[in-house]
């Protein structure tokens, strides 16, 4: 009988058709290939490989780069099973990549509307697959769901999972296959919708179940019990069901066999400002919280809300991990959570219970959390009358860039960030109304929260935190030029792996944090790497892509690429693909406008631009230029852009019907004027 050819539909099919349950539990021993989203069911992102290590990654080399053809942001895990890779690029754009040669087995499109990229808040990017029984699952960036044969890429079966496509739902998240069953979420709480999770047979594509994250109506029968105790938690005098209420689950997950509990981590509430929602207050269950759901039934089991009554973009969808650590001299099963505000926890994973919380940066909003677990705000938590900073901000002490613990070092490496905000709520907020200065309020966003109206006063940072969850004290840490750097990786050769903001792949000591090395990516990272091996061979892979909401209008890097999976291995020695370099033009002079329509230009410019082009001028352009940079005759045509423009391609939504011709004169004279109150004087 002849052998196999490696990379051939035989082989692939045969290889990936016994990655089950089963699959992924004794993988996850000795780690030899990466087949779910964070390693293993408890997401520690921990490879037990040890080829590669402190003694011998200075002679890590590049033995391939792939090409995503991708400009916006890249946030895709790859998955690698016997060699072969799936990985996901900007538009929910699979590619399945041969590790062996580095070349393309194929690649799929799912076709999202690209000028529906503005009904997501934060770049149209995909953090990856999911690997079952011969099938890749992917979740597109416009809410559908598609199962793919994993040796040819042709699609097997399609889902919409939208309710309701009035509202702005958007999927960024990789899906997580438990028990036969595809898990996926959502996103769109900056626009006003109500989250859940919805479980589809791996299979047929059928669906199993849906758990809604906040009650809807409540004049209308409640779906289960855990949305009427929920309902309890909301003043119906805020009609919070009209705009959704939010608690979108868009990112984490994890899954515990024994235990027969999925956890997912929620969102923030829509719109931001609680007074809006809930205006007699509340704790609003189930937002910003861990919930316990039985994975085969989809039905409530637990949940710790770490943000009651969030008032601040708090997601609680960042990236946790499952462990058992030693507290007090006792055995524990926990939770691992360190979401955007600030505080890492840790949380008794068997009934939720809080063990303990502490600030892993500077925060404001609180000083701490009491023996029950709530956290203790300060007076200016929800001061919302007058514009004050938050810290941390709507971005995130942490994001979406995943963690990884290394039960050796008993350390979780996490990238940690501060992105200054001020905020201050819109009393005059009504849902989809059209609210000129409120940030992207003309896109459909419904925050009810002005920002920056004030400027903030802290700065701005990046940070790789070793952190101690035993002691809940930080071991050592890295200072990064810029925040928005990539997700982590930590290995039994004692290793830590992260790309950064401005441009570059590292190798730290897990135990010291000493860097140990450094390679070059062109473009900035924001995705985490992942290890395996290949004919007993160690290689460590990244996809590449600068974006995601920061990286949307800010940039650290001086050169642009396209989205680029690279490979690593000892002794490695291919050339490094070329970039083009970014060039920043001269600020824009000469476009004729009115002074007096600046400050008009300026609420409309928040209302409609801000979050994808930055300030004018001031901001140097993320994978979306700059406007303050533009050719005068950009700006002049600015109109031509605007209405079915050529952009429309790109992403760039079309603003027919949501700006007139004398708004687009108005938005120049605010571009202009900026360029020109910021030109140094000669
Ligand atoms: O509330 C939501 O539904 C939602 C969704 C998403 C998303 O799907 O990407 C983000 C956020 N919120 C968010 O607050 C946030 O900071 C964020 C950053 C990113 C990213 O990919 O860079 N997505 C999201
Ligand atoms: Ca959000």
């Amino acid at each position: 009988q002849q052998a196999t050819v490696k990379g051939s539909a035989a082989h692939i099919s045969a290889v990936t058709k016994k990655v089950d349950g089963a699959f992924v539990r004794s993988n996850a021993r000795a780690t030899p290939d990466w087949p779910s989203h964070g390693l293993d069911y408890a997401e520690t992102r921990h490879s037990r490989l040890d080829q590669v290590n402190t003694g011998n990654v200075k002679d890590l080399g590049l033995v391939w780069s792939y090409n995503l053809e991708s400009t916006r942001g890249v946030e895709a895990t790859p998955l690698v099973v016997d060699g072969i890779m799936y990985v996901t690029a900007s538009w929910s754009v699979v590619h399945a990549i041969d590790v062996r040669t580095g070349k393309r087995i194929w690649s799929y499109d799912p076709q999202v509307p690209r000028e529906g990229g503005f009904k997501g808040c934060c770049d149209v990017v995909n953090r990856g697959v999911a690997l079952y029984e011969g099938k890749v699952f992917v979740a597109s960036y416009d809410g559908r769901l598609v199962a793919l044969d994993a040796a040819t890429g042709q699609k097997v079966w399609e889902k919409d999972t939208i309710i309701d496509r009035k509202f702005s739902y958007t999927i960024t998240g990789a899906p997580r296959v438990v028990k036969g069953k595809v898990i996926i979420g959502n996103g769109g709480a900056e626009y006003g919708v109500r989250g859940y999770v919805t479980a589809y047979d791996a299979k047929t594509g059928e669906q199993k179940w849906r758990w809604f994250t906040v009650p809807g109506d409540p004049s209308k029968p409640f779906e289960d019990e855990s949305m009427a105790k929920a309902a309890k938690t909301w003043d119906p005098a805020g009609k919070w069901w009209e705009a959704g209420g939010g608690g979108t689950a868009w990112d984490a997950m994890a899954f515990d066999p024994e235990l027969n509990l999925l956890y997912i981590g929620t969102g923030n509430g829509s719109p931001w400002a609680r007074s809006k929602r809930s205006p007699a207050g509340g704790d609003n269950l189930y937002l910003a919280s861990i919930v316990a759901l039985n994975p085969d039934t989809g039905k409530y089991v637990w949940h710790y809300q770490e943000t009651p009554g969030d008032n601040w973009d708090f997601t609680s969808t960042q990236p946790m991990i499952l462990a058992d650590l030693t507290l007090d001299g006792k055995k524990r099963k926990v939770v691992m959570h360190a979401p955007k505000n600030g505080f890492f926890f840790i949380i008794d994973r068997t009934n939720g219970k809080f063990i303990s919380a502490k600030n892993f940066v500077d925060v404001n909003w609180a000083t701490g959390y009491d023996k029950n677990g709530r956290p203790i705000e300060t007076d200016i938590a929800r001061t919302a009358d007058r514009p004050r900073e938050i810290i941390p901000s709507a971005f995130g002490a942490r994001n979406w860039h995943s963690m990884s613990f290394n039960p050796k070092t008993g350390l979780v490496y996490m990238p940690v960030q501060g992105v200054p905000l001020t905020l201050m709520d819109n009393k005059n907020w009504n849902f989809n109304g059209v609210r000129p200065g409120e940030p992207h309020s003309n896109m459909g966003w419904n925050l009810a929260t002005f920002a920056n109206v004030e400027p903030p006063s802290s700065k701005p940072f990046g940070r790789l935190v070793a952190w101690d969850p035993v002691k809940q004290q930080a071991r050592w840490t890295v200072e990064h030029v810029s925040p928005w750097n990539g997700g982590t990786l930590t290995t039994a050769g004692n290793l830590v792996f992260q790309g950064t903001a401005d441009g570059r792949f590292v190798a730290y000591n897990a135990a010291s944090g000493e860097k140990l090395w450094e390679t070059p990516t062109g473009t900035g990272v924001v995705a985490a790497p992942t290890t395996y091996l290949v004919d007993g061979k160690q290689y460590v892979s990244i996809a590449v892509g600068w974006g995601g909401v920061y990286g949307l209008a800010q940039r650290a890097t001086e050169r642009q690429g396209p989205g680029t999976v690279y490979t690593f291995a000892v002794g490695g020695k291919a050339p490094a693909p070329d970039f083009v370099a970014y060039r920043l033009g001269q600020l824009v002079q000469g476009v004729k406008y009115d002074p007096a329509h600046v400050p008009e230009g300026t609420a409309l410019y928040v209302s409609n631009c801000v979050f994808c082009h930055g300030v004018p001028g001031v901001d140097r352009g993320g994978n979306i230029p700059n406007l303050g940079y533009m050719d005068s005759a950009f700006i002049d045509n600015l109109d031509k852009f605007v209405f079915k423009g050529p952009a429309m391609a790109r992403g760039m939504p079309d603003f027919t019907g949501k700006l007139t011709p004398d708004d687009v004169q108005k938005i120049k004279a605010f571009i202009q004027g900026t360029a020109d109150a910021i030109r140094p004087k000669k």
